[in-house]
């Protein structure tokens, strides 16, 4: 499998851009014009360039307004595609990329514009040159791929293919299986891009909010399906334009592009097992059966402060590890790790970030498939050294700045607890109902949102929601779900896009990305709520303004919003169920817990109560330090 990249999808100059796709593993690129004019250097220089970084230049492009043309404008057009021609020969590419002509004067007609192509083949023959003809999703005669593979078609040329673009097809509409009675060797590039599902006009669309397979809304799997069932086994490239990713790290970009392609070829090799494209061999999607813990790293004092609101939370320190610093909190199937040791990540995370989540526990079949399949995705392996008597647990690097291990039951791992923890005496607590995590809620800056969308879509059989705003008095959080087929594994992320919004301050107090809330489950808010308060727990308070409201909208009655009122509930409902809420006090740089009910069939987050939440959140964390219980 040949995979390349466009120039226009990567920050920085040619150079910057060429050293970020070389180190994400890129084959090739598609030169973009515009990158290689604003570059200092020869097409020579430029070509020897590329290949230092052991790339090829696998297409240049764009070639714009060439076909349909009346004279004088026709003539010119071919001088101008022969003085690229020679460009292209000193950079050391064979083949121009062709897009349907938007020029005013362009006249049309299929057998016109077959024929200019038939006389542009003989011309880039002459130079063992290809060209290649893609219909743009605005070109004024072409803007169909069946129309400009018909105009491929009827020019009857080896020099001259087809340039398939799935923006171009997918934005508008166009059922890509039409792609499959193509022959592929008439094929000769294919570009991929994805996009949000917006309404707007196409070009705009296609030039500002493109993005990588896989962290937008179209059917990209089923149009690269179409391509590998016609025996295209030519490079898979993206061409993907995006005003944040302009913006962006080039590292971090070029690296969501190669995995995306990687897990993009693998959906279709399995759907498609024929293909004539060579896609390695990778574990499937992770299927994960839940949070097995999550794990703080914290000084001795936060670690005091946070069991003290874990024992008003009703759980039970379980086990002290046998040779660190490191505590296991129980109750329920949830497991809360508390480390304070003076050695390992967890102490540099500490260093780094302050009382955080450095760490989750993923439980997974196989653990040393999931970091096969993470790896073949471009994730970072991660290995401490393993002490006497430990287990060495297979961990990659989140995107953030945490770790992720993955536990299963095929090896001893799952005894971890048993092995490596020594039980704690029984100190009588009742438990408060908690049952398991039901969800893990991660902050980042609004840029890093499709990269850690992309992360977890690709690694894990997990399935997006749709975004969700969240308004917070200082500006607009947006919220993602990702969630496993049976909800086993629930991540929420929520980009900030200000320092100013509860979630941006997180970010920008705790130094990065990270967890900021993790939700626990109970089977019975109510007496959960009673639990909590006899131990002493003190829920995040909701005002009255809150209460009124939800009777008004959701027409309740008086006796049930006195219950949730009593207890700082909140609620919502939809046609499947009915979900509850409790929040605690945000403790650290800004992270909190959740207790949710589900009922029913309820499968949101309560997005309708977050800006309340959240305003009650901002009232109280002008409170510096742990909230007392
Ligand atoms: O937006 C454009 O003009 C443009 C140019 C070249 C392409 O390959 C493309 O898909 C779009
Ligand atoms: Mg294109």
């Amino acid at each position: 499998m040949k995979t390349a990249i466009a120039t226009v999808c990567i920050a920085g100059d040619l150079r910057e851009k060429l050293a970020a796709i070389a180190a994400a593993g890129f084959d090739g690129i598609e030169i973009f014009e515009q990158d290689f004019i604003t570059f200092d250097a020869s097409p020579r220089e430029v070509g020897a360039m590329v290949r230092d970084h052991g790339l090829e230049i696998s297409l240049f492009q764009p070639f714009r307004d060439f076909e349909g043309l009346p004279e004088p404008e026709r003539a010119r057009a071919f001088d101008r595609m022969e003085r690229k021609f020679d460009l292209m020969q000193e950079l050391g590419t064979d083949l121009v990329l062709v897009c349907s002509s938007v020029h005013p004067k362009a006249l049309g007609g299929i057998d016109r514009m077959a024929e200019d192509f038939a006389e542009l083949g003989d011309r880039a023959a002459a130079r063992a040159l290809r060209v290649g003809y893609e219909a743009l999703a605005w070109g004024s005669h072409v803007n169909d791929h069946r129309d400009a593979w018909e105009v491929v078609r009827r020019a009857d040329h080896p020099n001259i293919g087809l340039i398939l673009d799935s923006f171009h097809t997918l934005g508008r509409g166009i059922d890509p299986d039409s792609i499959r009675a193509i022959p592929g060797d008439r094929v000769f590039f294919v570009q991929l891009a994805d996009a949000p599902m917006i309404e707007m006009d196409l070009l705009y669309w296609s030039r500002h909010f493109r993005n990588m397979p896989g962290e937008g809304d179209l059917d990209v799997t089923g149009f690269m399906r179409a391509v590998a069932a016609t025996g295209y086994d030519g490079p898979i490239s993206l061409e993907v334009f995006n005003d944040q990713f302009r913006g962006g790290s080039p590292r971090a970009i070029a690296l969501d592009g190669h995995r995306s392609l990687v897990y993009l070829m693998d959906q279709v090799k399995r759907a498609e097992p024929d293909i004539a494209i060579a896609v390695p061999e990778i574990p499937p999607r992770i299927r994960a059966e839940g949070v097995s813990f999550v794990e703080f790293a914290a000084s001795e004092a936060e670690a005091e402060d946070l069991g003290r609101l874990l024992t008003a939370l009703g759980f039970q320190k379980a086990g002290q590890h046998i040779s660190k610093q490191v505590a296991v909190w129980r109750q329920g199937d949830i497991r809360i790790v508390l480390n304070t040791d003076p050695e390992g990540f967890a102490h540099t995370s500490h260093i780094a970030h302050g009382l955080n989540v450095c760490d989750i526990g993923l439980t997974v079949d196989s653990a040393t498939a999931t970091v096969a399949r993470a790896e073949a995705l471009g994730a970072t392996p991660f290995h401490q050294p393993v002490g006497p008597g430990e287990l060495d647990i297979p961990a990659i690097r989140g995107v953030g700045s945490g770790l992720l291990h993955f536990i299963d039951r095929q090896s001893d791992l799952a005894q971890v607890w048993e092995i490596e923890f020594e039980p704690v005496g029984d100190d009588g607590a009742r438990g408060a109902g908690l049952t398991r995590i039901d969800h893990i809620a991660q902050t980042m800056n609004y840029e890093e949102m499709l990269t850690w969308s992309l992360f977890y879509l690709s690694l894990f059989d997990t399935h997006k929601l749709a975004t969700v705003d969240v308004v917070d008095p200082g500006g607009l959080v947006r919220s993602q779900a990702i969630e496993s087929p049976d909800g086993a594994l629930r991540v929420t992320l929520n980009g900030a896009d200000t320092h100013r919004t509860f979630a941006g301050r997180f970010i920008a107090d705790s130094f990065g990305s990270s967890v900021q809330h993790v939700a626990l489950a109970t089977d019975d808010i109510f007496a959960t709520a009673e639990a909590l308060a006899a131990g002493g727990f003190q829920a995040l308070p909701m005002p009255e303004n809150y209460y009124d409201d939800l009777a008004a909208r959701l027409g309740l009655d008086d006796a049930f919003v006195d219950r949730l009122r009593a207890h700082n509930i909140l609620y919502d409902e939809d046609a499947e169920g009915a979900f509850f809420q409790i929040y605690s006090r945000s403790f650290g740089d800004g992270i909190f817990f959740e207790i949710v009910q589900r009922k029913g069939g309820y499968a949101g987050y309560g997005a309708p109560n977050a800006p309340f939440r959240i305003a009650a959140q901002r009232r109280f964390m002008r409170q510096p330090g742990m909230p007392r219980q």
